[in-house]
């Protein structure tokens, strides 16, 4: 079953375009949603929650449509964003009271089982909350109600390395049953080394790639080679940079010759994003 599914979403801004954005996400997994700055994620994830209007496109989640079922599947998705500050002025325990009636499903035990395992203090204000604390509070009302998709909009940026750790492996503990799916956008591409199960990249408002992790990797490889080589293969590359040697440079596998006699490597994230960054720069 598909835990979330969008189809061919388009939103245009002034100076920014979505355009047919289309991926899913198999119930039970993890899957990093990366991009540059800039690059569109926050916008689908608003598009996804409805938080936005959007030109066209369709998004369905745990089967249903949203667009018809919004107020019923709102119950079944915990959101979280790193950079809002909401209600900053209340104790944690009053906003919980708040947010709780809103929920059909709402588990006082499962909500104190959380505010144990994240350390929350309730006596705490929002605002005295460190942003690591923030998203395990809003982890946790997703949880106490039951959500069985959570969609975090860079839940890690801000965290320092141990604390993104331990909210990294909370997120696979809670996909380990199969029944919780979470879409989380990053750019730190170590988070998803350790943990996504899926990787969906966005740039320039258009999904590059969407696939398992191994899978996703095994599309690309890193050219090494002399600038005599570099003649070569150029007009295959991704996109290259030179230096005193000779060339390195991205290219797709099924575009690379073997005979060519390039020295190729399996990139990781982080290079696959450095060269597509490149690409509208191509041949610098
Ligand atoms: N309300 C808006 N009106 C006009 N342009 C907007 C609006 N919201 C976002 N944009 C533009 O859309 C583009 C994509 O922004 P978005 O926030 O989706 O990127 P992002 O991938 O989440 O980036 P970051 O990693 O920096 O958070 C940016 O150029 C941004 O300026």
């Amino acid at each position: 079953m598909l835990a979330l599914e969008i189809k061919n979403l388009n939103k245009k801004y002034e100076h920014f375009e979505l355009k047919d954005v289309s991926f899913q996400l198999e119930k039970g997994y993890i899957m990093g949603f990366i991009g540059a700055n800039g690059a569109g994620k926050t916008t689908t994830i608003k598009s996804i929650l409805n938080l936005i209007h959007v030109d066209s496109g369709e998004i369905h989640i745990l089967g249903k449509n949203m667009a018809t079922h919004e107020l019923e599947l709102k119950q079944e998705i915990g959101s979280a964003f790193g950079d809002i500050n909401f209600y900053t002025r209340s104790k944690i325990k009053k906003l919980t009271n708040v947010i709780k009636a809103f929920y059909h499903n709402w588990d006082d035990q499962t909500y104190a089982k959380y505010v144990k395992k994240f350390n929350l203090i309730e006596d705490k204000k929002i605002a005295e909350l460190s942003t690591g604390m923030r998203v395990k509070y809003s982890l946790a009302l997703a949880l106490s109600h039951g959500a069985k998709l959570l969609i975090l909009d860079e839940p890690t940026s801000g965290l320092d390395p141990v604390a993104r750790d331990n909210l990294l492996d909370t997120f696979q503990e809670l996909v380990k049953d199969g029944e919780i799916s979470i879409l989380f956008s990053t750019h730190i591409t170590s988070d998803l080394e350790k943990c996504a199960d899926y990787i969906t990249y966005i740039h320039n408002g258009q999904i590059i790639n969407s696939s398992e992790k191994e899978e996703f990797i095994d599309t690309y490889r890193l050219l090494n080679g002399s600038n005599d080589q570099l003649d070569l293969v150029k007009d295959q590359l991704i996109s290259y940079k030179t230096n005193s040697f000779g060339f390195t440079g991205l290219i797709h596998t099924k575009d690379f010759d073997p005979s060519w006699g390039v020295k190729s490597t399996v990139p990781n994230l982080e290079e696959i994003m450095i060269y597509f960054s490149k690409k509208e720069e191509k041949y610098v």
